[in-house]
């Protein structure tokens, strides 16, 4: 069992509602989630496009829109976040959480020099001078992979590559030394090799620093390459957690299996998870397993 000290974020019975203009109430897109993540793991949340991983995330943070009601409990380090002010949610922001997201280039400012991006996230938490930030900022991008860091320092983002770009972000991300880093699909956009580059890093970085990370993604070769454990969402519910190892030996729910009875090469990376039908059900999945079963078996 998790204690309060062993845990960095628990959430409790989250649901999350968003409030729709038509007549009828729509599903919830989170659903009586619970789930506590371990200090310096890698979890991975696993599901299709539309299962709630992101609203899940973006409960953390209060990134949710104002039509989103959202019930249960997150907590970060023993501390509700529901219901936080915007001050304290800013403060949250970057100290003891940090989020990066799929689009490097959407969380840069494409007028101002990257090294001076990162050097304020530092300033923003912390009573130190320019010349220090600036320094430590070219450090977290040594840290990170960009070459010759003090020469790239003052690039506008454009003068990046995509991947290069993402390494600005993960550095920005960590520049106050987090504990939570939450990683919303941190490598989709980018082409196979750099993804490979930049989970390489997220998971060197956990190693370096400690950091818990929740990762969110809809391939399965990422939770293969880095996650510890991992959580499948369908529809808004967590319906499983294991290891990343157990769940790929051993699946439990149904739909996991046809998952990964779907994914035939389930390990590679790049394997995207197959969206199942709407109106799934078991029944639905029992028969897409026999029919994998008898295809194996030809
Ligand atoms: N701002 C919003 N207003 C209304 N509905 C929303 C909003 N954001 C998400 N939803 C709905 O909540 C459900 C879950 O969406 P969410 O983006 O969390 O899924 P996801 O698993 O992260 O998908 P993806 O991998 O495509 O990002 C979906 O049905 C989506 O349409």
């Amino acid at each position: 069992m998790t204690t309060a000290s062993d845990s960095v974020l628990d959430f409790t019975d989250v649901s999350v509602a968003f409030r729709s203009d038509g007549p009828t109430a729509s599903a919830p897109a989170v659903d009586g989630v619970s789930l506590s993540l371990r200090r310096g793991e890698i979890f991975g949340i696993v599901g299709e496009s539309g299962s709630g991983k992101s609203t899940l995330a973006n409960t953390v943070l209060g990134l949710l829109p104002s039509s989103a009601t959202v019930r249960g409990h997150v907590r970060v380090n023993d501390r509700d976040v529901l219901g936080l002010s915007e001050s304290d949610l800013r403060a949250l922001r970057g100290d003891e959480v940090a989020m990066i997201f799929q689009d490097a280039s959407a969380s840069l400012d494409p007028t101002w020099p990257v090294g001076d991006q990162i050097a304020e996230t530092i300033r923003a938490h912390r009573a130190i001078g320019r010349r220090a930030a600036r320094e430590q900022a070219i450090a977290l991008m040594t840290e990170v992979g960009i070459p010759d860091a003090a020469s790239r320092y003052g690039d506008a983002p454009h003068r990046l590559s995509g991947g290069m770009r993402q390494r600005i972000v993960i550095a920005a991300a960590l520049a106050n030394n987090p504990q939570l880093l939450i990683a919303d699909e941190p490598a989709t956009a980018l082409d196979v090799t750099i993804q490979a580059q930049i989970l390489q890093l997220i998971d060197r970085l956990r190693r370096d620093h400690g950091t818990t990370v929740l990762l969110i993604t809809h391939d399965l070769g990422v939770v293969a390459q880095v996650c510890d454990r991992v959580g499948v969402m369908y529809a808004g519910r967590l319906l499983e957690v294991g290891t990343a190892h157990e769940l790929f030996a051993r699946p439990t729910h149904p739909y996991t299996r046809a998952l990964l009875a779907a994914s035939p090469n389930r390990v590679a990376r790049g394997t995207r998870l197959p969206v199942v039908p709407a109106q799934w059900s078991v029944e639905s999945l029992h028969e897409s397993e026999a029919v994998a079963e008898a295809e194996a078996a030809q």
